[in-house]
């Protein structure tokens, strides 16, 4: 990898640690190599004198700040528990690692304590400026502390990460100090997390602050467009993040989450009075109502807000007026966001809402709110795994999120609404034939329709059809779901499960169980025909109709589907043969009686006709003066020949080393 250093600052740092700014420049890029959990890998190369140090760690930035120390001369090229071997232009020299405070959300910072190979010991420490400049002391080096300011202030803006690095020489006594309460924490039972975190307060001050760096946080490929088509479905997108509030800024508007149209609320508090007095204030710009459709960005304002502020706001009376606040926001910004805070604004919606939660976050901080969503998604990425195994998907690319809710989420959606009615139908048909009967036999218990079909009915006749379309049926295909996100509203909306649809379904059902149970009845009124005869008659009816009125509603064929419903009916007549081909069973022959006579088929045909007819006329009517959105896209798609769309592939990245 090639870095591009400042000549500048390479000749200053190897100008020796004998000059102030020497000594501080040297110290800066010790801290950088030292202060983190990265471990060193060395690689063999093809060339036996010549290796490669890999560095790895689950943190990215760790990894881009050793690499920069590496850059400039301060290679880390080992690290065991007990001390690490820093390669210092050229001189190979040992420090020992005492102890290491390792990283913490309420601290926002980390810290190593090193004894050095000329037997002074430092403590080097490296976190979010905000905490770092509380225990830093501003009366030493107060040049470089306001020279800092500025630069962290010019780097967040442009969308940089900024970590401040300080550090403090122990002297003996209070190194023995932190050594005793340091080693009681560590072998303590209880709460050593916390004791732990005291020891390290107290360590980390008065500290003299050594510099600063940026690291340029790239966006995924096709973040911008991924978040455009969401909003575009109708998806509310909130970010919660660590970072800093201009950083979060800057990367919002390079995330096109947020634009220069947008009315700007920033809430940024530290009492629970002034956040009580922003939010009201807040909610009264919010309340205005502003020029422009809903969907103009104009119209539409971003909330900002901080942790400070959501530490007095979350589980407090004001939690009602976030609420309130944000669902009258097109986008809410939440920075400097601890993991549990961010759970706790996943809450605030799930309380209040029957809306859908989903959060997707790739580090470990991300985990409290990928498990408290309705939905959780991990990014598999460089910082580590963990919020992948507490996600219910897990994928490698932001962008991804876009295919799996409006194509797979919208055809899941569509699938299951449907097959919910085609089942409660499918069921229901047939046990009011049976009903019907038993009704028109004033309860004799005695059946027409024999018991093997009765138990066949679910278990040959038609259950194939039901769990192939069930799995294979597409309403649109992925191009035009890709390229209108608006289609996602036909889920928002119900449209293919609601209690209209139900109750329709069920009179739908009605209507075809009489149909279906009485023309035969009718027609072999005068009759001389048997039981089992006409049993046989209204099972294969019942099922010529439940198959056919399945038919009649999928949209995309393939030979799975022809095959498992024409193969369905054809099961059904083959199982019907079989079963009245055995002499002991009642209706001996039946079937090879039946269809010798012409009035059979007549019946098929009229029931098969009579009972989709209401159907098949609504859905017409439907279709031409109530087109849904779904339905449109679909003859679109027709019309513009982009059949071949259905099978189309997401571009995908290329892979490369
Ligand atoms: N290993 C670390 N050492 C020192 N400081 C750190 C370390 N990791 C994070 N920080 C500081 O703590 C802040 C909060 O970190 P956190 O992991 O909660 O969020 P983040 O990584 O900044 O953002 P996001 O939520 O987008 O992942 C960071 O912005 C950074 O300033
Ligand atoms: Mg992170």
């Amino acid at each position: 990898m090639k870095v591009r250093v400042d000549r500048e600052l390479v000749r200053l740092s190897r100008s020796g640690n004998d000059k102030k700014t020497g000594k501080q420049i040297y110290d800066f890029f010790l801290a950088l190599a030292a202060c983190n959990t990265i471990v060193p890998i060395v690689v063999d190369t093809p060339d036996p004198v010549e290796k490669l140090i890999d560095y790895q760690g689950e943190s990215p930035d760790e990894q881009a700040l050793v690499y920069a120390a590496a850059a400039y001369g301060f290679m880390l090229i080992e690290r065991t528990s007990g001390h690490i071997v820093i390669d210092i232009h050229g001189d190979k020299q040992r420090f020992n690692v005492l102890g290491m405070h390792e990283f913490d959300s309420d601290r926002k910072r980390m810290s190593v304590i090193l004894g050095c190979p000329d037997k002074t010991v430092k403590v080097f420490v490296k976190g979010a400026d905000t905490t770092m400049f509380n225990v830093i002391d501003k009366s030493l080096n107060s040049d470089v502390v306001k020279a800092t300011e500025t630069h962290l202030h010019s780097y967040s803006s442009i969308g940089l990460r900024t970590l401040v690095i300080g550090m403090r020489e122990l002297s003996s006594q209070e190194f023995e100090q932190w050594r005793s309460s340091y080693e009681a924490a560590t072998s303590a039972l209880m709460g050593r997390a916390g004791l732990l975190r005291r020891v390290a307060i107290n360590l980390e001050k008065n500290l003299s602050i050594l510099g600063a760096s940026g690291i340029e946080d790239k966006l995924q490929r096709g973040v911008p467009e991924a978040i455009e088509s969401l909003r575009t479905a109708g998806i509310k997108v909130w970010v919660l993040t660590g970072d800093k509030q201009e950083t979060a800024i800057s990367i919002g508007y390079s995330s096109k989450l947020l634009t220069s149209a947008m009315t700007r609320i920033v809430i940024n508090n530290n009492s629970i009075e002034s956040c009580r007095k922003s939010l009201e204030d807040a909610l009264v710009t919010a309340s205005v109502p502003r020029a422009g459709t809903s969907r103009d960005d104009a119209s539409s304002i971003a909330l900002i807000i901080d942790g400070t502020s959501l530490v007095y706001i979350l589980d407090s009376e004001l939690e009602e007026q976030l609420f309130e606040l944000s669902s009258k926001c097109a986008v809410v910004l939440c920075c400097r966001v601890a993991p549990l805070q961010k759970a706790g604004i996943v809450m605030l919606i799930k309380k209040r809402t029957k809306d859908l939660t989903l959060a997707i976050g790739d580090g470990a901080n991300d985990v409290s709110m990928i498990q408290k969503a309705d939905v959780g998604i991990g990014i598999s990425g460089q910082e580590g795994r963990q919020a992948v195994m507490a996600s219910d998907f897990a994928m490698a690319q932001f962008r991804f999120l876009v295919p799996l809710l409006l194509v797979h989420g919208h055809w899941n959606y569509q699938r299951m609404g449907y097959m919910i009615l085609y089942n409660f139908y499918r069921n229901a048909v047939f046990v009011l034939v049976l009903f019907w009967y038993a009704l028109f036999t004033a309860f004799t218990l005695s059946t027409a329709i024999n018991e093997w079909s009765s138990v066949l009915y679910s278990v040959i006749y038609t259950s194939v059809p039901t769990i192939v379309v069930g799995i294979l049926d597409k309403d649109l295909g992925k191009t035009s779901l890709l390229k209108y996100p608006q289609l996602y509203g036909a889920g928002q909306r119900q449209e293919s499960y609601n209690s209209l649809l139900f109750w329709l379904t069920m009179a739908d059902t009605l209507w075809q169980s009489i149909v279906a149970f009485f023309i035969p009845l009718l027609a072999y009124w005068k009759s001389d025909i048997d039981g089992p005869s006409i049993g046989d008659l209204w099972t294969l009816a019942v099922v010529f109709l439940v198959n056919l009125h399945l038919a009649m509603d999928v949209t995309t064929w393939n030979w799975i589907i022809h095959a498992s419903i024409w193969g369905s009916i054809v099961a059904t007549i083959i199982c019907v043969i079989i079963i009245d081909s055995i002499v002991i069973l009642p209706g001996y022959w039946a079937i090879f009686n039946l269809a010798g006579d012409g009035m059979f088929w007549i019946c098929l045909i009229v029931i098969v006709v009579a009972s989709l007819i209401p159907r098949f006329v609504v859905k017409t009517l439907v279709q031409h003066y109530k087109p849904s959105d779904v339905q449109i896209a679909g003859e679109a798609e027709k019309f513009e020949g982009i059949m071949e769309s259905r099978s189309a592939e997401i571009e995908m990245n290329q892979h490369h080393r």
